[in-house]
C-alpha cells in the first residue's frame, strides 16, 4: 500500500513533495495545524509535522532522516501585524490564522519572554483583533503589509536577532510500523527533494501570479530556508524548547 502524506499548501514546502507522486506516494493536503490530529487518526502515514505536535507523536512516529524546514534569519512570510508597536501589545487580542501551529507557540515565547507582554486572548481571525499572525501563503501574498496594522514583524528575524539560531517549524515523520520499504521510498524522495526539488524552485521562469512574486523572488524566498536539519538546527529546537518550558513556568 503507498504511503499517504500530508501535503502542504505552501510555497515552501514545494521542493518536499517534487519526486513524490511519480514515485506512487499518495499526496492528502492539510494545513500545518492539521496534520497531527491526520496523523492520529490514520488518515496520513507521513508529513512534515509541525515541531511542537511532533514532540507528542513521538511513541508512533519516527523522524525520517533530518527532514525538515528551519528559516535561516528570517522566514519571509511568518508575519505578525499589529496596530500598534510589540511592546504595547499588552492585554492586546490576537488574531491567529488558520493553519499555524509551530509559528503560533514561537509568537507565545517572543511576547511574552522576548517583548515580555502577556496578550488577552489568541482569537480567530473573524473575532475583532488588534493583531494578527499570518503563515504561509497568505503571509506570503501579504508580506509588503497588511492596511490598518502598520507595525509587522517577521518572526523568524525577531527569534534570529534574539538567539542568533535558525528557527525550525517542522519535521518530516512516517509512522513507526509503516513497511521497511515505504520508509526508504520516502525518505529517498526527500534526498532528491533537496537537490532537484529547491533546484527546480530557482528555476522557475514564470512568476507566481497568485502569490505576486517574480522567479528570482522565489528563488530568494527559498534560499532563506534549510530543508535538512543538522546540529545548529538542533541547538535551535532545544532552546526553543527550553523556551516553551519557561512559558509554563511563568503562566
Ligand atoms: C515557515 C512557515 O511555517 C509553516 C508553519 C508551521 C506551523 O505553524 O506549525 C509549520 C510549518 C511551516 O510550513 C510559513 O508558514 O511560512
Amino acid at each position: 500500500m503507498a504511503l499517504k502524506v500530508g501535503y502542504v499548501p505552501y510555497l515552501h514546502a514545494e521542493p518536499f513533495y517534487f519526486d513524490m507522486e511519480r514515485r506512487g506516494l499518495e499526496l492528502v493536503e492539510k494545513l500545518p495545524s492539521a496534520l497531527a490530529e491526520a496523523a492520529e487518526n490514520g488518515e496520513i502515514d507521513a508529513g512534515p509535522l509541525p515541531l511542537v505536535d511532533g514532540f507528542r507523536l513521538q511513541d508512533r512516529f519516527e523522524p525520517v532522516s533530518g527532514f525538515g524546514l528551519a528559516s535561516v534569519q528570517k522566514t519571509g512570510s511568518v508575519f505578525l501585524y499589529a496596530s500598534q508597536p510589540v511592546e504595547a501589545l499588552q492585554e492586546a487580542r490576537i488574531g491567529v490564522m488558520d493553519g499555524a501551529s509551530t509559528s503560533l507557540w514561537l509568537l507565545k515565547v517572543l511576547l511574552q519572554l522576548k517583548y515580555q507582554v502577556q496578550p488577552s486572548a489568541y482569537v480567530t481571525l473573524q473575532e475583532p483583533h488588534d493583531a494578527f499572525l499570518a503563515v504561509g501563503n497568505r503571509g506570503l501574498r501579504q508580506r509588503r503589509g497588511a492596511r490598518g496594522f502598520p507595525q509587522q514583524y517577521d518572526l523568524g528575524e525577531a527569534w534570529y536577532q534574539w538567539t542568533g539560531l535558525p528557527f525550525v517549524f517542522s519535521r518530516w515523520f512516517v509512522r513507526r510500523d509503516a513497511d521497511a520499504r515505504d520508509k526508504a521510498l520516502l525518505e529517498d524522495t526527500l534526498y532528491v527533494a533537496l537537490e532537484d526539488g529547491v533546484n527546480a524552485m530557482y528555476q522557475l521562469s514564470s512568476p507566481r501570479e497568485e502569490l505576486l512574486m517574480l522567479p528570482r523572488e522565489v528563488m530568494l524566498y527559498i534560499q532563506g530556508f534549510r530543508y535538512f536539519l543538522r546540529m545548529t538546527e538542533q541547538r535551535a529546537i532545544e532552546q526553543f524548547q527550553h523556551y516553551l518550558k519557561q512559558l509554563e513556568e511563568v503562566r
